[in-house]
């Protein structure tokens, strides 16, 4: 029943909303007299039709006011004040409703993003990042256009038809019934279509997702697009993604533009009832003509309002729909919170992988039985095929992940035990891909610690080999980079990575294939700083190319996410197994 899950998404609403009941209640407030004033000048009217025809015995006259000229100057001045008094509120709920509208979208963006942050990294493989952009931008913004209007209509059509149904049945209840009758028929109308409308928008949200991710995902990938020469194939796609957003739409049109006309003949039985019946009780002189005035006048004024319904309510659906949305994201259970135990100072650095064992639940592959000790101080080299877990340990060890099986252990601590900013602040990582953020190359390697001066940044950058084209680059330290920067090459960009990881100081750095994308020269520079990088504390290297890791105190072979051999490099190549077969491939002495 999609009537009952929007009403409960207006709830969930509400209880997230509960810091801003006060500014709801008022804006509330602000909306129902502001209606209260606009209907009266119909009633004035009634009055003013009752003083001209019925004049010393007209119905203000009763309120003492017995000259007929008094009688109009009194509904002058009291039409001056019911104008002023409706504009007044009208400026007051159209602050608060909007201001609300803005302080509701912007805190609730905010939240869902700090929450977003706080997912594990197996939700963002599950979700597209476009997905998660058009719930946190289209559709925070469709709340949004609910409160700036669609709250304060619903609202009001409430009070036009209560306060109008009170002015009926003090005049004339049996004309009143009649004028009500089309009222149940029109609200059942109104439930009706909502059900029928509700998951037709919550297939409209569901399409804007979907082309926002492909239009993310082709934007990405650009340039494979261009090297393939796929443009029309990829244009196919939009537009098949684009269409199934119209035709999700057309279902919407289709049902919210049958709503109105039909309402409309509804209501139309009610204002003929009055009419007649109204005109012909005036006749026989049974109904005041005032007061025949007045209830043509409103039964207008219930009309319009009432076919506004469908619109109104056409908002709230799409509005709850979108809510459901976001606060669904950030109902996602948080599995990283910052509540462990802190990791006692000086971190030496050890690390010890115990039977542990991971798969992805994608794909079904992981590592298994894992058992391995890195002592604190040393470096420890993981090598073996694409594809056989390399990285997945380093995952794991970050947390990215939770293992199945085993456990992780930092200085002797279970990993997942420890405050996770504990663990990750004493983790350097240089990983495959490198991530740019828009800022200047400075802001770049100063990431992870942004107070840094530049006399550090730059021993950094120097460490990692990045000075030299640093250096050549006009605004040096200053460029820009990211994507509306300067594009820099794969190795600038690694380098880039290693100066920020070793600005940061971590007891723990890993770096994983940091090397792969530099040319032979800059490699063998690594590899005089890596002496330096390496010295006092844990480096972890994960590396295709065997040279690098020569000089490690222990090389692990990764084979099919199991250990398959372990020892030196000597060691190995005595072993003659997986290493030593790869390494005389690499040095050219495979027969
Ligand atoms: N997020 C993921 N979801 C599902 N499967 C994954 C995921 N990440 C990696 N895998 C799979 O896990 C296996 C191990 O991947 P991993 O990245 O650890 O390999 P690797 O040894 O680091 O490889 P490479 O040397 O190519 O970097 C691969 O078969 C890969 O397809």
């Amino acid at each position: 029943m999609s009537h009952a899950s929007s009403f409960r998404a207006l709830a969930r609403l509400l209880r997230y909303a509960a810091g801003y009941r006060r500014r709801i209640v008022a804006a509330t407030a602000c909306s129902i007299i502001n209606k209260l004033f606009d209907i009266a000048p119909e009633i004035l009217i009634g009055i003013a039709i009752d003083v001209v025809v019925n004049q010393e015995q007209s119905f203000v006259a009763g309120l003492g006011f017995v000259e007929a000229r008094d009688q109009i100057l009194v509904l002058g001045v009291l039409t001056f004040l019911i104008w002023g008094g409706e504009s007044l509120f009208e400026y007051l709920y159209q602050i608060l409703w909007r201001n609300l509208a803005q302080r509701l979208q912007s805190d609730l963006r905010q939240d869902a993003y700090q929450h977003l942050q706080r997912l594990d990294m197996g939700f963002f493989e599950g979700n597209s990042s476009g997905q998660l952009v058009s719930i946190l931008n289209d559709d925070v913004n469709q709340l949004e256009r609910f409160l700036d209007g669609g709250a304060n209509s619903l609202i009001q059509v409430f009070v036009t038809v209560v306060a109008v149904g009170a002015v009926f049945v003090v005049l004339s209840p049996q004309i009143a019934l009649l004028a009500f009758t089309p009222i149940p028929i029109i609200i059942w109308g109104a439930f009706y279509f909502q059900r029928k409308a509700g998951p037709v928008y919550a297939e409209v949200r569901e399409k804007v997702g979907e082309l926002a991710a492909r239009l993310s995902n082709n934007l990405g990938g650009i340039a494979t697009i261009k090297s393939f020469t796929a443009e029309a194939r990829e244009a196919g796609r939009l537009r098949q993604a684009s269409e199934a957003y119209v035709e999700a739409n057309r279902n919407a049109i289709r049902i919210s533009s049958a709503f109105i006309p039909v309402i409309r003949m509804a209501i139309l039985l009610g204002f003929l009832a009055t009419f007649i019946l109204g005109g012909l009780k005036t006749l026989d002189g049974s109904l005041n003509v005032g007061a025949y005035g007045v209830l043509v006048f409103l039964t207008q004024r219930l009309l319009w309002p009432l076919t506004g319904l469908a619109q109104v309510i056409d908002l709230f659906e799409r509005a709850m729909a979108s809510t459901r949305r976001i606060l669904d994201l950030m109902r996602v259970p948080v599995q990283n919170d910052d509540t462990g135990e802190p990791l006692p100072a000086p971190v030496r650095g050890e690390i010890r992988f115990e039977r542990l064992g991971f798969h992805y639940p994608a794909s079904r592959v992981g590592v298994q039985d894992i058992s391995l000790t890195v002592p604190a101080g040393t470096t420890l080299a993981l090598v073996g095929a694409t594809g056989s877990g390399k990285s997945t340990l380093i995952k794991l060890l970050l947390r990215f992940y939770q293992p199945d099986r085993g456990a992780i252990y930092l200085d002797d601590r279970r990993i997942e035990r420890l405050r996770l900013s504990d663990l990750r602040g004493n983790i350097g990582l240089v990983s495959q891909e490198v991530f740019l953020f828009e800022g200047s190359i400075r802001d770049n390697i100063a990431y992870g610690r942004p107070e840094a001066g530049v006399a550090e940044v730059e021993a950094a950058a120097r460490l990692a080999e990045a000075w030299e084209f640093i250096e050549r680059l006009p605004q040096g330290l200053e460029t820009p980079v990211g994507e509306r920067g300067v594009r820099l090459s794969g190795g600038q960009r690694q380098r880039l990575s290693l100066a920020r990881a070793l600005l940061k100081d971590p007891p723990v750095l890993i770096l994983d294939e940091a090397t792969s994308a530099v040319d032979n020269e800059t490699e063998a520079a690594i590899q005089r700083s890596l002496r330096h990088i390496a010295h006092g504390r844990t480096l972890i290297l994960i590396a295709h190319r065997l040279s690098t890791v020569v000089q490690a105190d222990h090389i692990v072979v990764i084979d099919r996410g199991e250990i398959a051999e372990q020892g030196s490099h000597a060691g190995l190549l005595e072993q003659n197994g997986l290493y030593a077969a790869q390494w005389r491939v690499q040095t050219g002495m495979a027969d």
